[in-house]
């Protein structure tokens, strides 16, 4: 259950990522679990947990993490590739009582149209917290923009915002079959 009292600003060392970070790793965006995230104003976009395999990061610890996200251009749309600034969840939903493991990404930007079906490039450059089970869907919600308000800040940290640059993001050459 979520422990009482603050928590911090930021997360991991102003000075930049620590080993095992910065992360990557990629998939598709596939259809999560459907329970309407996007109503509560976060919708996530889910990728195949075998996206974590990319790399080698399986064993990699449940919980809440934040860095950037590259989008691959989608057809449907007509958007270009681009890279957003995101805070993502891997585990296993405790809230929920998942039975598989997923990874799932909010990007932190305002979308008009889906992007199922596009590729997601992903460079992880912290750890916030371990995934919580929770009273309500409200407290849920609470902690998950409070997520969002530490990432923001983590990412605006010069060491941290460089890697918005980084070359894997939008490199998106034969990563169609990857993770899917
Ligand atoms: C930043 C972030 C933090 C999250 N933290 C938790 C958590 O601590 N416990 C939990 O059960 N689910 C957590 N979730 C997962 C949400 O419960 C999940 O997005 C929701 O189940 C909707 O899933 P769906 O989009 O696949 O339908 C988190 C999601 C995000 C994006
Ligand atoms: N800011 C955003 N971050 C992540 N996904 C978004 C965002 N805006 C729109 N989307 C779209 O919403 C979808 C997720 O919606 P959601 O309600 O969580 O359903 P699902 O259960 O399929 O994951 C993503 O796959 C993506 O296409």
């Amino acid at each position: 259950m979520r422990p009482d009292g603050p928590r911090d600003p930021t997360a991991g060392p102003d000075s930049g990522p620590v080993p095992p970070f910065p992360l990557r790793l990629n998939g598709k965006v596939i259809k999560g679990f459907g329970r309407g995230s996007k109503e509560l104003g976060i919708p996530t976009a889910n990728i195949p947990v075998t996206g974590l395999s990319v790399g080698g990061h399986e064993d990699i610890e449940s919980g809440v993490y934040y860095g950037y996200a590259g989008l691959s251009a989608s057809p449907a749309t007509g958007s270009k590739p681009n890279v957003y600034p995101m805070v993502m969840s891997i585990g296993w939903n405790p809230f929920y009582k998942n039975t598989v493991r997923s990874v799932e990404v909010h990007l932190l930007h305002k979308f008009d149209q889906d992007f199922y079906g596009s590729h997601m490039n992903l460079v992880i450059l912290g750890f916030i917290r371990p995934e919580y089970d929770y009273v309500s869907l409200e407290s849920l919600v609470e902690d998950i923009r409070e997520d969002m308000e530490v990432g923001k800040r983590s990412m605006d940290r010069n060491a941290y915002a460089e890697f918005r640059r980084d070359p894997y993001l939008l490199d998106f050459e034969g990563r169609t079959e990857v993770g899917e």
